[in-house]
């Protein structure tokens, strides 16, 4: 599935934060898509129109943001166009909680890609989420994903130590990554781009698409973890991973994963 997205090097559309925005393209660039970032609500469908897949983030939005996501969501619906949503920080104010609830309301998403804290706000569980931090909670997050992805009639992608992907009936669990990619700002609004790539050339194959893209970018990561202890060699390190790591190197991880947990 990777290699697909090289040969075909999609557009992605990216309404994102002003914190990631540099990072997410450059890690899009890494994996082999085009990325364009782009907000004002004046070309929101334009750009949305030439995109071969639509990336929405709310990590630092406002309501011309807002207003430009939903006219972007809707352009891409009526295109064809998959379009994955990342809730930062869903949980941490009143205008974000709302603001999900209206793109859900008046976009066909695809994929949310979210961290437990924010799956938490979708779902209305009991959860001390911390800003854009995953934060801690009792509730079971694997419940929580599997019951939202079915209300909601889409795919949840909740990352953490453990990455899970369901569509509220099957459930794709990715044991790999490093908890370094948790120390630098952007990794997870990157991988909310990066399942947006992969849905662009999967779009008959959502749910295995997003869990395509979560295994790589989780062994990027974990291979990046390899090379750099501390958080500016490890963003580094994780980028080229991302250029550098291809089917190859993802089989031969996993087999070696494999051959650990039997010896
Ligand atoms: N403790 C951890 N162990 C392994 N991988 C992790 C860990 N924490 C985060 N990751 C990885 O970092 C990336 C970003 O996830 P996360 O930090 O949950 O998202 P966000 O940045 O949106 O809060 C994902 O690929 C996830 O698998
Ligand atoms: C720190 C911060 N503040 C608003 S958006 C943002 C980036 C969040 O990035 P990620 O969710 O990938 O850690
Ligand atoms: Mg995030």
């Amino acid at each position: 599935m990777l290699e697909k997205v090289r040969t075909e090097n999609p557009i992605i559309h990216c309404i994102t934060n002003h914190v990631v925005s540099n990072f997410q393209a450059n890690g899009l660039l890494a994996l082999g898509a085009s990325p364009i970032m782009g907000e004002a609500p004046e070309e929101a469908a334009e750009l949305a129109a030439l995109a071969d897949a639509v990336s929405l983030n709310i990590g630092t939005l406002n309501s011309q943001s807002l207003t430009s996501m939903l006219i972007a969501g809707k352009k891409a619906n009526a295109m064809g166009t998959p379009v994955v949503l990342d809730p930062v920080g869903a949980g941490a104010t009143e205008f974000r909680k709302n603001a999900v609830n209206k793109i859900l309301e008046e976009v066909n998403v695809a994929v949310i890609r979210c961290n437990a804290g924010e799956l938490a706000a979708i779902a209305g569980a009991d959860w001390q989420a911390k800003g854009v931090d995953a934060g801690e909670g009792d509730a079971d997050i694997g419940e929580m994903a599997r019951t939202t992805a079915k209300r909601l009639g889409l795919i949840i992608a909740v990352s953490g130590a453990t990455d899970l992907v369901t569509d509220g009936e099957r459930v794709a669990e990715i044991q790999y990554g490093h908890e370094i990619m948790a120390s630098i700002t952007g990794t997870g609004c990157l991988l909310s781009s990066v399942v947006a790539a992969f849905l662009a050339v999967h779009p008959k194959a959502h749910f295995e698409a997003a869990a395509a893209a979560m295994h790589y970018y989780a062994i990027a990561g974990e291979l990046a973890s390899r090379q750099a202890e501390l958080p500016g060699a490890f963003q580094r390190a994780f980028l080229d991973r991302l250029a550098a790591t291809g089917e190859g190197e993802l089989d031969k991880f996993m087999q070696e994963k494999e051959g650990v947990l039997k010896r």
